[in-house]
Parts: C-alpha cells; structure tokens; sequence
C-alpha cells in the first residue's frame, strides 16, 4: 500500500531523511515513533505528497508520489492544524468535505457523524479561532477522515486529547484497520506505540530498526526501552 525505497529528503550533510525503504501493508496500523527532530514530519509530508523526495522513490498503491492521483486515497493529519479560523467546525467539514467532492446528502450524514465522533458535536457553530488546542486537533483528525480515505497518516493524533476520547479514538483506529484500512501514526507515548501492529523506530534521518512490539520487546525488555535505546544511540 506505501512503499519507500531509498528515500532521502534534503541536500547532502543536510539530509532531514536518509536512504528509507520500508513498506506499509494494506489493513496494517504501524507505528511511526523517534526523538523529537528525527524526520517523523517531514516523512509523512513526503508520503502526503506536499515535498519531494531528492532521491530514492515512494509509491502509495503503485502510483509514485507525489501525484494528484492518490490524494483521493490519502487522509493526513499534520502537526500543525491547517483549518480555517474564520469558520466554523461544521463549515470547515463542509469546505474540506467539498475539496473532495463529497457534496449533497452524503456530505452533511459524513459531517454529522464526524462531529458527534470527535465530540464537537455541541460546538459545531463556533468559529475555529475560539477553540481550544485539544478542539483543533479533534476537528483535523475529522477532516482527515472526511472522505473515507483508504490510507490514514496521522501525526501526533492523540496530543492534547482527553483520556477518555483517547480511548474512543483508538477503538476507531483498531476499527478502521479491521475494515482494510491502512494506517501509519506517529507517536511519543509507549502505550500507542504497544497497541501497533508494527513499529518504525527514526534516528536522525534514518529509519534505525523495525519490527512488532512483541519482538522489540522481547529484544530490548520493553517498548520504552527500545526507545530510549534507539534515542540515545
Ligand atoms: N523545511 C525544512 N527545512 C529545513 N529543515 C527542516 C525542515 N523541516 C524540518 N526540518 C528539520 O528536519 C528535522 C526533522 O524534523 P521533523 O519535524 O520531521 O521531525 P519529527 O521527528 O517530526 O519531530 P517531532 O517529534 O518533534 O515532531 C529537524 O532537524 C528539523 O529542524
């Protein structure tokens, strides 16, 4: 469903990646997890098709990226929330949900069923700018699923989201992978990282190990360990 081979992203002693070849599996749910500054971002800027890889090539469904071609397939949930702060949630689903030619009936059922999931439901006419962080990152990760996408890339999608949503997000993300759908999440919390079916672990540009929880855990003693082995070597 994703792959990358030999993936390097910035200019010689530069590289913000270097040399990545990993693939994502159709109905897999992996794990993207790395110090902070590893490239965990800038990967999945270059898989969401927004930069272009200096060298090496990345293919989502055998179409190389970045083409408008498999937009269509891929939701991206950035860092850094992209909504517009003048509208509201409800008409921020509208636009983004228009930007995929959702429209009509189906449009406003999808829009309605996103907001009751991210729990926006009783805010829905409030514009953007009031809203809490927490409210923001909630209404992106909507947007990102606006369109049904076969392919979630999901950055840091639990950050600032209550315990109780976190749990709520989860089960969706275990549901949408048991439909067929393919996710790829990053992460700085253990407990994510542990319900993964696999993990990338990122150093400095690089893609420095791979494999289940299960197995770095039985390597290294425990996901933590794994990770703050994999950050301070
Ligand atoms: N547009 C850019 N131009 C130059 N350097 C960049 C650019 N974007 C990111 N970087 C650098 O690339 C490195 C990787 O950044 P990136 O945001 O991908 O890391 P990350 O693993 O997602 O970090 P975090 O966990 O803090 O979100 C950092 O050193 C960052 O400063």
């Amino acid at each position: 469903m994703i792959t990358l081979k030999q993936v390097t992203i910035g200019k010689g002693k530069h590289n913000i990646l270097t040399d990545i070849t990993c693939t994502v599996k159709q109905g897999e749910l992996v794990g993207l997890i790395g110090p902070s500054g590893s490239g965990k971002t800038t990967m999945f800027r270059a898989l969401a098709g927004i930069i272009k890889v200096q060298s090496g090539q990345i293919k989502i469904k055998e179409k190389l990226q970045p083409t408008l071609e498999v937009s269509k397939y891929i939701g991206y949930m950035a860092q850094n929330d992209a909504l517009y702060g003048e509208l509201t949630a409800e008409e921020n689903l509208l636009y983004f949900g228009s930007l995929h030619r959702l429209k009509g009936e189906k449009l406003r059922e999808r829009v309605e069923q996103l907001l009751i999931f991210v729990d926006l439901n009783n805010v829905r006419k409030r514009k953007i700018t009031h809203f809490s962080g927490g409210m923001k990152r909630r209404l992106s990760l909507a947007i990102a699923f606006i369109h049904d996408p076969d392919i979630l890339l999901l950055d840091e999608p639990t950050v600032g989201i209550d315990p109780k949503l976190k749990i709520e997000f989860w089960q969706e993300f275990q549901r949408l992978k048991k439909s067929g759908k393919t996710l790829l999440l990053s992460t700085h919390l253990m407990d994510e990282a542990e319900a993964c079916d696999r993990l990338l672990f990122m150093r400095n540009g690089r893609l420095s190990d791979a494999g289940t929880p299960k197995k770095l855990i039985q390597h290294y003693g425990s996901v933590d360990n794994a990770f703050l082995k994999e950050a301070q070597a």
